[in-house]
């Protein structure tokens, strides 16, 4: 039998292959303007990856890209290697296990924390009938574990609407997990937290970063810093720099843009 064609360790077919993530050559043009410029990023399974870079650099046109809200005019978006994101619709990726939390907690305020999360459980029936029926043991079982990660299982029967900020976002979070994304992005996570919080928020993450592979776009370098993962500069559309929160911080070219110089 022929060899495949592809049997070499180093093309873009065999980057993607091993990736949960893979952006090559994406571009997304505006009125003319390129939100997006030839952009390529693979993320690995289970990695966890911070985005940084200042304002319009593409961070959120590349997650809208990946969650199939923006389409690309060009370039390659693949999930777990083959799954070419450009021709699903935004249901299709999210159910492909890929979540997406955005900046602004938005949680059912007039629901307790637990009922919360008991909406979000996966299942069939993510309607408020869920409440009406009884739970399993498993579910209880499930949404106490999530109680745990998100460190709400004191306020388990608090109203949502009565969490602080940082804590609607925690359970936000949670509500994400309860339906097993494999990718998850969180766009500014840790916006609005007291030190505490945000100290609180990089320990949950790098926590649930075990089980997944996990994007966050973020603007505090401190947050950055705690969560001690890859870091890739956004700027104008591309990759400006990629390595670890130092190596980009000591780069030239991102000194230049964070500076205006
Ligand atoms: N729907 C749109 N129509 C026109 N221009 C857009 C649209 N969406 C984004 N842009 C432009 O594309 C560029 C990239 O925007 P984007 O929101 O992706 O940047 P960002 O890195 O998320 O910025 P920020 O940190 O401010 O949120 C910006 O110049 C923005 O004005």
């Amino acid at each position: 039998m022929p060899e495949p064609a592809l049997a070499t360790n180093h093309g873009p077919a065999a980057l993607a292959a091993g990736s949960i993530l893979y952006l090559d050559g994406v571009s997304v043009s505006f009125d003319g303007f390129k939100a997006l410029n030839t952009l390529s990023l693979v993320i690995a399974p289970g990695e966890m990856r911070t985005i940084i870079g200042p304002n319009g650099a593409g961070k959120t046109t590349m997650m809208d890209v990946i969650t199939g809200k923006t389409r690309p005019d060009e370039g390659a978006v693949l999930f777990d290697g083959s799954v070419d994101l450009t021709k699903l619709d935004e249901a299709a990726i999210a159910n492909l296990g890929i979540g997406r939390k955005f900046q602004k907690p938005t949680v059912f305020e007039n629901l307790t924390v637990f009922e919360n999360l008991e909406l979000a459980l996966k299942g069939p029936r993510r309607t408020f009938a869920v409440l009406l029926a009884s739970l399993t043991g498993a579910q209880r079982d499930r949404i106490d574990a999530l109680l745990a990660t998100i460190r709400l299982t004191e306020r388990a029967q608090a109203l949502a609407g009565a969490l602080s900020h940082g804590q609607k976002q925690w359970l936000e979070i949670g509500m994400l997990l309860a339906q097993e994304p494999r990718f998850l992005m969180l766009d500014e996570p840790v916006a609005g937290m007291t030190d505490a919080e945000t100290e609180q928020t990089a320990d949950l993450l790098r926590e649930i970063a075990r089980d997944r592979s996990v994007l966050v776009v973020e603007h505090d370098m401190e947050f950055v810093r705690a969560l001690g993962c890859k870091v890739t500069v956004l700027h104008e559309g591309s990759v400006l720099a990629e390595g670890s929160l130092a190596t980009v911080q000591a780069n030239e070219r991102v000194i230049e843009v964070y500076l205006g110089r």
